[in-house]
C-alpha cells in the first residue's frame, strides 16, 4: 500500500540532533540508531529533552541542526508518506472525539482492510470502555487505544511516549507483552519511560538523557554496572564507630546507613557477619544495583556539559 520498503539501513537514524526553543537548547547533539525489531528506550529527568526528540523524529518539530531519518526519510518533509508505516503513542490520534473506542478500532481495521480484532480492546484493558467516546478517555486510556491500533496494523516503526505512565502493575505488564509482540514481528520501537525496570525488561539499548544530552548509553545492566551498588539498612542498635571495615563508602541519613560499593557481595557478607556477631538488627535491609533515581541524582551533581 505504501512505497516504503524494508531497507538494510536502521529504521531510525538520529545524528547530532539539536533542537532549540529560541535561545534555549532543549536537545544538544543527540545521536542514536534503532534497527528493525529493536527496542530503544530513552530515559531522563523531567525536561531532559525526550519529548522534543520524539516530536522531531515524528515530524512534528523541525530540528535546528543535525539529521533525522526514519526509514531513510526526513520526517519533517515526508510525514504524510511515513504515516502509513510509522505509528505514534502519546500524541493526538486524529480520530473524532465522539467515536467510541470500539468504533475507532473498527474504523482503523476497516481502513487497513484487516479482519475485526475485537479482543484487542480487552488486551489493552479497555473492554469496559469500549462504548465510551475517545474524547472522554483518560490520557492513559488513549495511549492504550493507540497501542491497540498499533498492534492491529504492526507498524514498521513505533514511537511510544510514556505508554505506561499511570498504569497499574498488571496493565503495565500487559503493555510490555504487546510491545514485545511488536518487536518480535519486526517493529522498531522508540520508547520514552520514567521506569528503569521497564527499560530493563524491554530495551535492547537505553540512553539516559540529562539536560539535552545523552549522558549514558548501553544496556540497563551496563549502565547500572557503571555505578556503585547500594546496601542500606537501619542498624539497631546503631553505633557508626562500631561498623566493620568495608570496601565501600558509608553515609548516614536520618538513622539509615548507606554503603556505596563496587564489591556488593563482599561488603554485604561483612555486614551480615558483623551483625550476627554483635547482635545488631539490620532493619529494612536493601542491597542491589543503583536505582534510576540514584543514577539521576548522581547525574544532576555532574557539571553541566561542556559546550
Ligand atoms: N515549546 C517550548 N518552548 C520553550 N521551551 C520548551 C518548549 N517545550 C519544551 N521546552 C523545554 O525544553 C526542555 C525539554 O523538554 P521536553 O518536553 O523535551 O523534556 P522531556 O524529557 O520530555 O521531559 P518530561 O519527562 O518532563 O516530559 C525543557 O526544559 C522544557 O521546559
Amino acid at each position: 500500500m505504501n512505497a516504503i520498503t524494508h531497507e538494510p539501513r536502521p529504521a531510525v537514524e538520529v545524528r547530532d540532533l539539536t533542537s532549540r526553543y529560541g535561545a534555549f537548547t532543549a536537545v544538544d547533539r543527540v545521536s542514536f540508531t534503532v534497527g528493525h525489531g529493536e527496542l530503544f528506550a530513552l530515559l531522563g529527568t523531567n525536561g531532559a529533552g525526550k519529548t522534543t526528540t520524539i516530536e522531531t523524529a515524528i515530524g512534528l518539530r523541525r530540528n535546528t541542526s543535525g539529521t533525522v531519518r526514519v526509514l531513510g526519510r526526513d520526517p519533517w518533509k515526508h510525514r504524510r508518506e511515513l504515516a502509513g508505516t510509522v505509528a505514534v503513542i502519546g500524541q493526538e490520534t486524529g480520530f473524532a472525539d465522539d467515536l467510541t473506542a470500539a468504533e475507532t478500532l473498527k474504523l482503523w481495521t476497516d481502513l487497513h482492510r484487516l479482519p475485526p480484532q475485537r479482543d484487542l480492546l480487552e488486551r489493552v484493558d479497555l473492554a469496559h470502555r469500549a462504548a465510551v467516546g475517545v474524547g472522554a478517555l483518560s490520557g492513559g486510556e488513549r495511549r492504550r487505544l493507540d497501542l491497540a491500533l498499533a498492534v492491529a496494523t504492526g507498524p514498521t516503526v513505533l514511537f511510544a511516549d510514556e505508554p505506561t505512565t499511570g498504569l497499574d502493575p498488571a496493565s503495565r505488564r500487559r503493555t510490555w507483552g504487546l510491545l514485545r509482540e511488536l518487536t518480535e514481528r519486526g517493529t522498531a520501537v522508540v520508547l520514552t519511560t520514567h521506569y528503569l525496570d521497564e527499560a530493563a525488561e524491554l530495551a535492547d539499548h537505553v540512553a539516559i538523557m540529562d539536560r539535552g544530552r545523552i549522558a549514558r548509553f548501553g544496556t540497563v545492566a551496563e549502565i547500572t554496572a557503571s555505578y556503585e551498588a547500594r546496601i542500606s539498612m537501619r542498624p539497631n542498635p546503631f553505633d557508626p564507630l562500631a561498623l566493620p571495615a568495608l570496601t565501600g563508602r558509608t553515609s548516614v541519613d536520618d538513622g539509615r546507613l548507606t554503603v556505596r560499593t563496587t564489591e556488593l557481595q563482599a561488603d554485604l557478607h561483612r555486614l551480615l557477619d558483623w551483625a550476627a556477631h554483635t547482635n545488631v538488627e539490620l532493619a529494612d535491609l536493601k542491597a542491589g544495583p543503583a536505582t534510576l533515581d540514584e543514577i539521576f541524582a548522581e547525574l544532576e551533581t555532574e557539571p553541566a556539559h561542556a559546550a
